[in-house]
């Protein structure tokens, strides 16, 4: 019989293992449905400074898991449904934070006021700094906003050592008269920066790695139990009494005082309506006994939507021997939409586009909405078969306020791209996105490696071979040319290009009793019955303006802290 038994070792799952089995009378088990990555010998692809490798790994994945990203219309069944897309969420011990790309960052404390005034009472800015500063530990800054003696190291990638092509990026902003950051973490104001990385000597630190470490691993009272997937939350009456996994094929019962679901935004919805718990219509539609009504379970699913600006970059201003990070700069903006706040939108310059010799000469300048205001997103059940993923629909630029703000990020983007320092150092620009084309050639596997690597000796010839073949062979769609003429192209390419950059969350919210949209109080509990929690991404009120691993480690450290 263990104290806890968390359900996945993801993000949230690794802290809330670290923190509960500090207390030797806790008796914890974490189950993860992945691999171990055992301390000193994780897998090299994850090890990596740079993230593109485990990004596609199919080995860290759930790899049938589709989504939508357009909207679907449920009130028009004659309309065709967009077209299903992979969506990368990992399968491996440190979950995310495995395969990410180690931007750390938090948001602006307005999110944090709004967490509180959309009923989580007790996260307001000044509350959750504390566990922000309690998961990390600066290598580069101090003072008010930092931690030096959390578990997971931060830094960034100092001017001087950026390519030449985040520099051009760098003069070209600061052109434009934005201002130089050299803290991204410090006041949360406009500017461009190095961007903040989970990642120490040029490897990456992950939740596992920083929280699982050798010495957490002796603790007697603490389980890890990879090759687990979990089928089945187990209940007495409305009492979670544990779970039926699968424990490298060979089903297993284990019993608990608590289950904590931490199987991240998609995940964590669907056990709890596998479970009978959730909005009742679609629990009778599935044939489910309902245990708990609980309208917002599933519901208000959200990603950061995204489109990019790519170009070729020249031989020089490539990658360079001092780091392998290819994220070095970011850039922080206000659209000025009316009634958006301040830095509501978020660029990251990517120098490199992939593992393979093509990925090397294409660069982007990757535009989101940080501040987005679509949320009708949701998640549901295809299938009673635990193995069957389920219906993920993202609904992203359901709000027109975020389809205009990625038009106005594009033309800004292309602004920054036709002044003189970059177009120094790129050529022939082309509106892009991570299409499953991208993502078919992005595999590691040889075939992809001497099909690049033969490209990329034609892309380095005469300009007009390579204009040639990114038109016929990279572009999807729309050309940069037919875009900037032409306002309905652009809305057309945003439309069917944008994507969410992997930040799910939201799916059972945190919110006040009264509020019938809630699904787990202030301390994850899930509410209605007794013995199960959701601390995970899923539980964000609303999601802020950060890349959401940060807000997930800080989530986990306060609710584990609620809980001694
Ligand atoms: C490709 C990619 C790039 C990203 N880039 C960034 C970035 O640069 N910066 C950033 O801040 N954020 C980034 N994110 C987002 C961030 O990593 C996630 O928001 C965060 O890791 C989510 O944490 P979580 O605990 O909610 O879920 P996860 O970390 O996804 O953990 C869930 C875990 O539960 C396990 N699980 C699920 N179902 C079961 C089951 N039935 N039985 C047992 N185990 C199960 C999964 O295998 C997984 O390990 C990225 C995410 C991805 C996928």
């Amino acid at each position: 019989m263990y104290d806890f038994i968390i359900v996945g070792g993801g993000s949230a799952g690794s802290v809330m293992a670290h923190r509960l089995s500090a207390r030797s009378a806790n008796k914890v088990l974490l189950c993860e449905a992945g691999q171990d990555t055992p301390p000193g010998n994780e897998p090299p692809e994850i090890r990596d400074s740079y993230s593109g490798q485990a990004y596609f790994d199919p080995r860290f994945h759930w790899t049938e898991l589709k989504v939508t990203t357009q909207i679907v219309s449920h009130n028009n069944p004659d309309e065709s449904r967009p077209p299903l897309r992979k969506y990368e969420q990992a399968r491996v011990l440190g979950g995310g934070s495995s395969i990410n790309g180690q931007m750390a960052n938090r948001g602006a404390p307005t999110d944090y006021a709004e967490w509180e005034a959309r009923g989580a009472a007790g996260w307001n800015w000044k509350d959750v700094l504390p566990y922000f500063k309690k998961v990390e530990r600066d290598l580069d800054f101090d003072g008010p906003y930092h931690g030096k003696d959390g578990r997971i190291p931060i830094r960034r990638i100092p001017h001087e050592h950026w390519t030449r092509h985040s520099q051009a990026m760098g003069e070209a902003c600061k052109l434009a008269g934005f201002a130089f950051l050299p803290d991204q973490n410090g006041e949360f104001v406009d500017g461009y920066f190095p961007v903040t990385h989970s990642n120490q000597d040029e490897q990456r630190v992950s939740a596992a790695r920083g929280y699982l470490d050798r010495e957490t691993r002796k603790r007697a009272n603490l389980t890890i139990s990879t090759n687990t997937v979990v089928k089945e939350l187990l209940f007495e009456g409305t009492q979670c009494v544990g779970v039926k996994a699968l424990v490298d094929g060979r089903e297993q019962e284990f019993r608990g005082r608590e289950v904590i679901l931490s199987c991240g935004a998609i995940h964590s919805p669907a056990h709890l309506l596998r479970a009978g718990i959730g909005p009742v219509g679609h629990l009778k539609e599935m044939g489910i006994p309902v245990l708990m009504g609980l309208a917002g379970v599933g519901q208000r699913l959200m990603d950061h939507p995204s489109i990019a600006l790519s170009s070729f970059v020249r031989r020089g201003a490539r990658m360079n021997a001092h780091t392998r990070r290819h994220i070095q700069m970011g850039l922080r903006y206000s659209s000025g939409l009316p009634g958006t706040p301040a830095g509501d939108m978020f660029v990251a310059v990517l120098t490199k586009s992939a593992w393979h010799s093509v990925g090397e000469q294409i660069a982007s300048l990757l535009t989101f909405v940080n501040k987005t205001y679509s949320e009708t997103g949701q998640v549901k059940l295809a299938s009673r078969d635990p193995r069957a993923e389920p219906i993920v629909e993202f609904n992203l630029l359901s709000d027109r306020r975020d389809l205009d703000r990625l038009m106005s990020g594009f033309r800004k983007m292309a602004a920054l791209q036709m002044s003189a320092p970059l177009k120094a150092v790129t050529d022939k620009p082309f509106p892009a996105s991570y299409s499953d084309r991208v993502r078919k050639i992005g595999v590691v596997n040889t075939k992809n490696k001497v099909l690049t690597a033969i490209a990329a000796v034609l892309m380095d010839g005469p300009a007009a071979l390579r204009h040639y073949m990114i038109d016929n062979f990279i572009v999807e769609g729309f050309t940069f040319e037919q875009v900037m003429r032409d306002d309905e192209a652009l809305e057309a390419f945003v439309r069917k290009a944008a994507i969410g950059v992997w930040h799910a969350s939201c799916s059972c919210r945190m919110g006040a009793a009264d509020d019938p949209m809630a699904v787990v109080d202030t301390q994850g509990r899930v509410k209605g019955v007794q013995g199960l929690r959701v601390v995970d991404a899923s539980i964000f009120p609303v999601v802020p303006c950060a890349n959401t691993n940060f807000p997930v480690l800080m989530s986990a450290e306060k609710i584990a802290d609620a809980m001694q």
